[in-house]
């Protein structure tokens, strides 16, 4: 346990920030004229401690389990659906593996704890920590072991893998309500701010959805701290991408994070350990309502706002081609100088 949460320095680096905002600023363009790209390829270059920074071998990792409190018409769909897709995601048909293959991502899925027994392949890791969270609104989603046993597997998982870039993904029917949960425990936000309509609750369930949420936070309102909160109102595969940001943050591989699930696991991440959010990238802004609060709690500036509500990583994975862009703009973008090409007039 003592070892479980690692110690995540900040990456601050004056000099080469100022090495990076030098070279950004002198290549061939009005001063700030790339934007966002320019934000990206600063934090891209601290993050992998480089001025000439290069992606290797990415990471998309889609994390999967199954929640006891769908039984509670949380979600518009069945728990069977988790599994369902996961065999999707394997055969290469679900959103998340095409747009894996048209950005050559190596796609891994990860049972954390889907209430199903999968036969072993390639691209599949076993990693159950049971068939299930229990029903958070009758005792904790898990024990606090389970939790930490959660956060240790996601963390050597990504210890294993190669690369220096980690793509967040996740299925797992019911887990827009543990992501709404956590936000409004860790935020102190009220939790109808937090609720959305996941994968297309109309009016009335949405409402349902709400109360029973409420009265989910009112029993495990001891569940402060943010372990103790993710153990109660969190799932594996939240528990497990915890793990795998932390070991990311500490092996500084870029983090790019996909929608309101994966920023959920990122919020808890933060709150243990708050200089991982240096290494983070908030690859879009979800049509989930609750998760613009929650980019803002984080006080992230998301890539795209494409209207997707997905998850599965599918907006990481969107968002991919940019991190390269920034990336290849960096280290073959000509200066000034190199190309011969005036300066600014001074005013
Ligand atoms: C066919 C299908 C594919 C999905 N891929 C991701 N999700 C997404 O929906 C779920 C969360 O929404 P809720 O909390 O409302 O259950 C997660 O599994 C998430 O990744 C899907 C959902 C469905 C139905
Ligand atoms: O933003 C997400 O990740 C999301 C939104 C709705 C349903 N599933 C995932």
């Amino acid at each position: 346990m003592q070892n479980l949460i690692p110690q995540i320095p900040s990456l601050q680096d004056l000099t080469l920030t100022a090495a990076l905002q030098r070279s950004i600023d002198g290549k061939t363009k009005p001063l700030g004229s790339l934007g966002q790209l320019e934000s990206l390829m600063l934090r891209i270059g601290l993050i992998l401690g480089s001025e000439t920074p290069v992606l290797r071998e990415p990471q998309l990792m889609v994390f999967a389990g199954d929640h006891g409190l769908a039984r509670r018409g949380v979600s518009a769909y069945p728990s069977d659906v988790t599994w369902q897709m996961v065999e999707n995601f394997l055969a290469g048909g679900a959103a998340v593996s095409v747009l894996a293959r048209q950005h050559g991502l190596s796609l891994t899925v990860v049972d954390a704890g889907v209430a199903h027994d999968f036969a072993p392949r390639p691209g599949l890791v076993i990693a159950k920590v049971a068939a299930g969270t229990a029903d958070s609104s009758e005792q904790p989603a898990m024990t606090a072991d389970q939790c930490a046993t959660a956060i240790a597997a996601g963390k050597s998982l990504l210890a294993q893998r190669p690369g220096n870039a980690l793509l967040l993904g996740e299925m797992g029917i019911g887990n827009t309500s543990s992501a709404a949960l956590l936000l409004a425990r860790l935020q102190n936000f009220p939790i109808e701010r937090c609720t959305g309509r996941g994968t297309g609750l109309d009016d009335a369930a949405l409402q349902r959805k709400i109360e029973t949420l409420g009265a989910v936070l009112q029993r495990h309102a001891e569940a402060t701290e943010p372990l103790q909160a993710l153990a109660a109102l969190g799932g594996f595969e939240i528990a497990m991408m915890v793990g795998a940001v932390l070991q990311a943050a500490l092996e500084r591989r870029v983090i790019v994070v996909d929608g309101f699930i994966a920023s959920a696991a990122v919020l808890v991440a933060a709150r243990l350990q708050p200089a991982v959010l240096e290494r983070c990238v908030f690859a879009h802004r979800s049509m989930e309502s609750g998760h613009r609060l929650m980019l803002e709690a984080l006080g992230a500036e998301p890539l795209l706002d494409l209207g997707m509500r997905l998850g599965e990583g599918s907006g990481a994975a969107m968002a991919w081609p940019l991190l390269e862009s920034a990336c290849l703009v960096l280290r073959e973008m000509a200066s000034f100088e190199s190309a011969g090409v005036s300066q600014q007039d001074q005013a």
